[in-house]
């Protein structure tokens, strides 16, 4: 309380104000040091309250909201949103960034509410109102629009939902199809923050105790080193034929191809070459063939009653792995375990940079189910979107199979360096960036040249760098796996960047 009238200089005839929190950085945040930083050259560093008087005008208590944002903004930035984090980093940076700070400052603003003695109640119902706008003026802005695509028949779908719904699904969204994603779920009615848009009972996820009450768990358990991912893979690929299966309706509304980077043609590939987009599918498809041939044909020969050879071919395999890479979600369950499970009639959410469901994938205790709640707001007639989490956009479409329309924030380009890297620190502080990166741009619809400039802890490492060479140019060897690129680096910065901008997405759409 004392800190609070030094701060406001009331006095105590003056007590018609409340104590705002402002959203707090912890010290276990992994990057402390940076963000406090941030937070000191925006003179907020050590102040963890403000006062908000019962006479503040309109600009007064917009400023104390617009400090409360830019706060959480900057506490809120995740790796790669900091790393780019330019001399603009207090405003806008993304929209998972900006839903998430939105909804830290909505909660404090809340908290002041219901503890508070009400003389600024008005006020603060002001400021939540404000904070609301403008995650609805987000949506509008950066979200993307859906063309249903009505001519087609739902009809499996239809029966999986009836399925679900008479097992204790609960939904507010639709099943359809749209255009460019295949099926996705539509609002029914119009859906605010906070509302659960889908809540799905725990009896109906597909997880490792499938496996586990399965004739093949005896025989999995003993092989060394397996997974539990990859034994639900092999389950799955049998139990997708059982006509008695549990999940019979789930198995027969997906799709009989996923077309993900994983299961491109020869011509996509060839379109790719000197991409890193091909290292990265080439790379995990080798992963995935080494692994089928440690299992098969030994598990087949050795027991045929329980693994017949014709349901584990190496398509059936790469099938089972698209699938499981582009529906399964990591969900916690009350045990504390984090189990990848196939979430049937959730897994038709499809994925945004801008999405309404942000956080998902704890179960409720109480209720016994997955809830999807809404972090944004969706109008009926929209098409509800998840986040998948925060990928590259060639990570979506190796594993997925699709693009993000919108800008994607996470499309970077991580970089290897040939220098040592030990003197890459802040002011004394160890390194704490576990790669340096660049913005990858060859997937924007942008085709003007990119003026990013470098991203600032990498100007930092390159002008160490140059420190500790002569004074001739500098040239410093970048390479990402197989993408490999000179920079000659004059000392003259800014830097102009121009990735290599290569047509992914219409070798993509033409295959
Ligand atoms: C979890 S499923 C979502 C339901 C899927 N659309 C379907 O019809 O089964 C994930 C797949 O949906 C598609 N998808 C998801 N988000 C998309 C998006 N924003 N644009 C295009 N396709 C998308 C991709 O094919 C991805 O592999």
């Amino acid at each position: 309380m004392e800190a609070d009238k030094e701060l406001t200089g009331l006095s105590n005839a003056e007590t018609k104000s409340s104590i705002l929190f402002l959203p707090e950085l912890f010290e276990d945040d992994p990057f402390f040091q940076k963000k406090k930083k941030l937070l000191e050259d925006l003179s907020l560093d050590g102040q963890e309250i403000m006062s908000l008087k019962s006479s503040s005008s309109p600009s007064q208590w917009k400023d104390i909201l617009d400090i409360m944002l830019k706060r959480a903004r900057i506490i809120n930035l995740n790796e790669i949103e900091l790393y780019f984090a330019g001399a603009d980093v207090y405003n806008f940076v993304s929209p998972r960034n900006e839903l998430e700070a939105l909804h830290s400052v909505i909660g404090l603003v809340e908290s002041s509410m219901s503890s508070d003695k009400h003389e600024v109640e008005s006020l603060l119902g002001l400021m939540h109102k404000a904070a609301f706008d403008l995650i609805h003026q987000l949506g509008e802005k950066v979200g993307e629009e859906t063309r249903v695509v009505r001519e087609s028949s739902c009809e499996k779908e239809n029966s999986l939902m009836q399925w679900g719904k008479s097992n204790g699904v609960n939904t507010k969204l639709e099943i359809t199809y749209v255009e460019g994603a295949g099926r996705g779920a539509i609002a029914t009615e119009n859906l605010k923050v906070g509302d659960i848009a889908m809540e799905i009972p725990l009896s109906l996820l597909i997880c490792d105790k499938d496996v586990i009450e399965s004739d093949m768990f005896p025989i999995l358990k003993k092989i060394d080193g397996i997974e539990s991912e990859t034994m639900l893979l092999l389950w799955s690929m049998k139990e997708k034929h059982n006509l008695h299966s549990k999940y019979k309706l789930y198995f027969e509304s997906l799709p009989e191809a996923f077309n993900t980077g994983l299961s491109f043609g020869v011509s996509a590939i060839m379109g790719l070459d000197g991409t890193i987009l091909l290292e990265e599918i080439v790379q995990a498809k080798e992963h995935l063939r080494t692994q089928y041939e440690q299992l098969f044909p030994a598990i087949c020969e050795s027991h045929p009653d329980i693994f017949p050879a014709e349901l584990y071919t190496w398509e059936q395999f790469l099938w089972a792995c698209e699938l499981w890479y582009s529906n399964s979600m990591k969900i916690m369950f009350d045990d504390g375990k984090l189990r990848t499970c196939l979430v049937p009639i959730a897994g038709f959410l499809n994925h945004s940079t801008c999405p309404h469901i942000l956080h998902y994938g704890k179960t409720d205790p109480v209720t016994k189910s997955v809830k999807f709640p809404l972090s944004r707001p969706c109008n009926a007639g929209d098409q509800c979107f998840l986040s998948y989490g925060n990928f590259s956009s060639s990570h979506l479409l190796t594993f997925y199979g699709f693009m993000p329309k919108q800008e994607n924030p996470y499309d970077v380009i991580p970089l290897d360096f040939d220098i040592a890297t030990d003197e890459d620190c802040v002011d004394g502080e160890p390194c704490e960036w576990g790669t340096h990166m660049v913005r990858g741009t060859w997937f924007s619809k942008n085709n003007g040249i990119f003026n990013y400039g470098l991203p600032p802890p990498l100007l930092d490492h390159l002008r160490r760098a140059r420190g500790s060479t002569s004074k001739a140019k500098t040239r410093v060897m970048f390479y990402s796996k197989s993408f490999l690129f000179f920079i000659f680096i004059s000392l003259q910065f800014p830097v102009i960047w121009h990735v290599n901008q290569l047509s992914f997405s219409r070798t993509y759409h033409s295959c």
